[in-house]
């Protein structure tokens, strides 16, 4: 499944009862894009271990667990209503805390986010002796990390700078987690491009949920946007994000955009016997 082009491949281990062990070797097996299906991620959805419809564990596709993942779970949204998990409002437990799922249209799905529980608006980074301007947001607890940085003429930065520069902040010392790298660029009224380079993918993905939620959180709080339907272009689509206010108290985060199931399945990897225990069809 895609949401605005952030893809990836959920396996119901409801069904499958796979031993948790093996997801981050699994994820990266199958998430490669030139020798398996390929994905910029692999979901698990699982039994909760609280009160929630369904667990979702995410991995990056080199194998390393993220907190959390906005456009999957949006995409979960609509796999676990579709495959009668959930209704059409549900509750998701993700490593970085609970996930509040809407089904709005066939394809389009809403999701509260996990609340931001670092907001640094002012967080200068070094890098080879120039500052960088960014501002530091963690949502939810433990906290995905993302770095949000302004650039000018983002649309037409040259690649190859763009991913020099993304790649030495991900590993930068100022993020003790690694960080998830958001460029952006206000175009309009409430109206935001963006590009985000993903820690655990190592690149830039054509569209990132929690980036996306992160950057018009500090757009919000630094008054450059309303808060209210921000739309975030990214490479792969648009996102809309609502910051939902309570006075000046922060209340609500969320992410609303598009999801496409484009295959469903079963993965025939010839590599995946191996990892299964030379499981085989013999
Ligand atoms: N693409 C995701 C984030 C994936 C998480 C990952 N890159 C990490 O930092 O572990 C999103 O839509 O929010």
């Amino acid at each position: 499944m895609n949401g605005a082009g952030n893809d990836f491949i959920i396996i119901n281990n409801i069904e499958e009862t796979l031993s948790q062990e093996i997801f981050g070797e699994l994820a990266k097996l199958v998430c490669e894009r030139h020798l398996s299906l390929g994905a910029d991620g692999l979901m698990v959805v699982d039994k909760p271990q609280g009160n929630a419809d369904y667990r979702m564990i995410f991995y990056n596709s080199d194998g390393s667990l993220g907190e959390m993942c906005g456009n999957g779970a949006r995409c979960i949204s609509r796999y676990g209503y579709e495959n009668g998990l959930a209704g059409e409002i549900q509750k998701i437990e993700t490593t970085a805390g609970i996930v509040i799922g809407e089904r709005l249209a066939k394809d389009m799905y809403k999701i509260r986010l996990n609340d931001p529980s670092t907001v640094i608006l002012d967080y200068p980074v070094n890098l080879d002796g120039e500052i960088v301007n960014c501002s530091y947001v963690e949502l939810g607890m433990p906290g995905i990390p993302h770095a949000v940085v302004p650039i000018k003429d983002l649309k037409t930065y040259p690649a190859d700078e763009l991913i020099k520069i993304g790649r030495k902040l991900r590993f930068h010392s100022a993020f003790p987690k690694g960080a998830n790298v958001n460029f952006y660029e206000i175009i309009g009224h409430d109206h935001v491009y963006e590009r985000t380079y993903e820690r655990g993918v190592e690149d830039f993905t054509y569209a990132c949920g929690t980036g996306t939620g992160s950057t018009v959180t500090v757009l919000t709080e630094l008054g450059l946007v309303s808060g209210n339907h921000v739309r975030v272009d990214m490479k792969g689509g648009t996102l809309y994000i609502d910051v939902i206010k309570n006075g000046e108290k922060f209340q609500d985060l969320y992410l609303t955009g598009p999801t496409n199931i484009v295959a469903i399945g079963e993965l025939t990897d010839s590599n995946l016997d191996l990892l299964l225990g030379g499981v085989t069809n013999e």
